[in-house]
């Protein structure tokens, strides 16, 4: 699991998505629910002009809610339970307009050249750093994310691994369901009045921090920003303060070349002796073979690891040295809990992230919408209204270069521009323009106009 990545704030005069998980009214109620003049006038189903019939690809088990949700709106979808590898990906991707993954299948530069038809991924997980996100926002591809939905059930997972390893509960069961007997107190402690460092003080973290408090322990955070802290939290200025401070030591951070190996021997020789480590983040954030070395030598009483730099793709393969070569060593060791990156696998996360993102996904292809995207300028306009027949929606992919504005409205200039908006982030530009009164026989040679400009990335037409 891994702290949200952080989306910049909402530009004013974009309107703002408040997405609440739990509310029940229908996917199309809520494709619309937060523009108060659709209240009034009925909002105007839209649908993309020019590519009829959209393909998803969903894989990893994506929940079957979000199966549905596409399905409802007469979308194509293939779902598949394994992470397809990139070769696998490249051979399937280029019938899709969308996709939906979670942590394990990378779309990489080579996937993304090979995704002809692709307009948007969906990340049905909070990390989003199996895509490339730079290459996708240059093709103008946004990509969405869930960035909370699963918070609670990592927060959850963390209050039992740090109760276990403190009772050495994984060794002790172990043992009976072997037939052995071993009563002891030993190295055995109650979480009351412990230390808790957390590393990432975002969604996870400050959850977890309010969860650990309730058990009667203190609570230190470290994070690049200053964050409020929640209850009687305390902000450590330093790593290596909340390092030697802490009695359990568990990581909540974006895998970030910035966060790669961010705790090695070094870090490992700061934390107390007798101490312990939860990783439930992203597998490289941790360098294993020197935590290997600091349960060898009891420096550390114990670890949690849910996450690994190298997994299997699906349920049923070895997780063995083949996978990572330090596999079969770190089995071996007392006192370790690993599980196969289950942090957010509960029904209450997949069912949220499923609802959540496939919202995302169908308000980005439908209403062009990028409100949430991580690696796309947000813009969003409020609804066309279902007696506005002949008006068409605009969506523009464009590199952030000067005069682009001038060609398309130029191109615009004979219709009635209802409303426009457009944003940037890095090199790239995204303007929605809600156009009147374009015939039909018109729509098509408006579209292929604006894709004749000259810092054209992408254009779609939604009627
Ligand atoms: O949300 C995340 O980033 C996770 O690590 C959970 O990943 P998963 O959906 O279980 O593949």
């Amino acid at each position: 699991m891994t702290a949200p990545v952080a989306i910049p704030s909402k530009s004013p005069r974009a309107v703002a998505a408040s997405i609440s998980p739990g509310a029940s009214q229908s996917l199309h109620d809520r494709l619309h629910k937060r523009d108060s003049f659709s209240v009034i006038r009925r909002p105007k189903v839209l649908h993309p002009v020019d590519n009829e019939g959209l393909k998803l690809l969903l894989v990893e088990n994506i929940s079957q809610d979000a199966v549905r949700a596409f399905q409802a709106q007469g979308f194509h979808v293939d779902h598949y339970s394994k992470a397809l590898s990139e070769d696998e990906l490249i051979q399937k991707i280029p019938q899709y307009h969308a996709i939906g993954i979670r942590s394990k299948t990378k779309i990489t530069e080579r996937v993304i050249k090979a995704a002809s038809k692709l307009l948007v991924i969906g990340c049905f997980c909070i990390g989003t750093n199996q895509v490339d996100l730079v290459t996708a926002g240059k093709v103008g591809i946004p990509v969405f994310n869930s960035p909370f939905s699963n918070s609670r059930s990592v927060a959850e997972l963390v209050v039992s691994e740090l109760i276990a390893l403190s009772r050495q509960l994984v060794e002790r069961s172990h043992e009976m369901r072997q037939g052995i007997w071993n009563k002891q107190s030993n190295g055995c402690w109650e979480v009351r009045g412990k230390t808790l460092g957390i590393v990432g003080y975002g969604h996870i973290g400050a959850q977890l921090s309010v969860l650990a408090e309730a058990l009667g322990m203190r609570v230190i955070f470290y994070d690049v920003i200053n964050i409020m802290p929640l209850g009687s939290a305390r902000q450590i200025e330093t790593l290596p303060a909340l390092l030697s401070e802490a009695d359990f030591v568990t990581l909540h951070v974006p895998e970030l070349p910035e966060t790669i190996n961010m705790i090695g021997a070094n870090e490992l020789a700061q934390m107390k002796v007798g101490s312990y480590l939860i990783n439930n983040a992203r597998g490289r954030v941790v360098d294993i073979p020197a935590l290997i070395a600091a349960l060898q030598s009891k420096h550390l009483a114990g670890a949690a690891i849910d996450v690994y730099p190298q997994e299997p793709g699906s349920n049923g393969a070895p997780f063995d040295d083949q996978v990572n070569t330090w596999s079969s060593t770190l089995r071996s060791l007392p006192n370790i809990i690993l599980t196969p990156h289950i942090g957010g696998s509960t029904e209450e996360a997949q069912r949220m992230i499923g609802e959540e993102v496939s919202l995302a996904l169908s308000r980005y292809l439908n209403y062009g919408s990028t409100i949430g995207a991580v690696n796309f300028p947000e813009v969003d306009l409020r609804a066309i209204t279902a007696e506005q027949g002949n008006h068409v929606r605009v969506c523009h992919v464009h590199s952030n270069q000067p005069g682009v504005l001038r060609q398309v409205n130029e191109v615009l200039s004979p219709y009635n521009v209802e409303k426009q908006y457009s944003d940037s982030k890095g090199d790239v530009a995204y303007l929605l323009a809600d156009i009147a009164d374009v015939s039909p026989q018109d729509v098509n040679k408006l579209r292929e106009m604006i894709s004749h400009t000259s810092a054209n990335i992408l254009t779609r037409l939604l009627a």
